[in-house]
């Protein structure tokens, strides 16, 4: 069962990703995403849900023409933990 994170170990987590927000009232962290136009967007889509559907962790997220927002948490616990962190580095490696 993955833990939700903790004390310094989630201040770590969180200050080593620093284009990601905190999100208080679902324990997650949101990013937003702009492209050149809807072509675009939707590739990086298709990439991060092939990267989620391997680590069997998964965006919540909206599309809007050349923006994609996007929050991870885990229902699992109920809140942050490591496979969000995880998530979000390899987002950001694929922008
Ligand atoms: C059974 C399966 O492993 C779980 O339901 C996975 C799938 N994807 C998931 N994605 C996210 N974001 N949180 C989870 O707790 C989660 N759990």
């Amino acid at each position: 069962m993955v833990r939700k994170l903790e004390g310094a170990e989630r201040a770590e987590a969180l200050a080593s990703l620093p284009d990601w927000t905190h999100e208080p009232k679902r324990d997650g962290i949101t990013r937003s995403f702009k492209f050149a136009d809807f072509t675009r967007a939707f590739g990086f889509m298709t990439s991060v849900a092939i990267l989620a559907e391997k680590a069997d962790h998964h965006p919540e997220w909206s599309n809007v023409y050349n923006r994609v927002d996007i929050l991870l948490t885990t229902h699992d616990a109920d809140g942050l933990s490591q496979r969000d962190i995880d998530l979000a580095r390899a987002i950001d490696a694929l922008f």
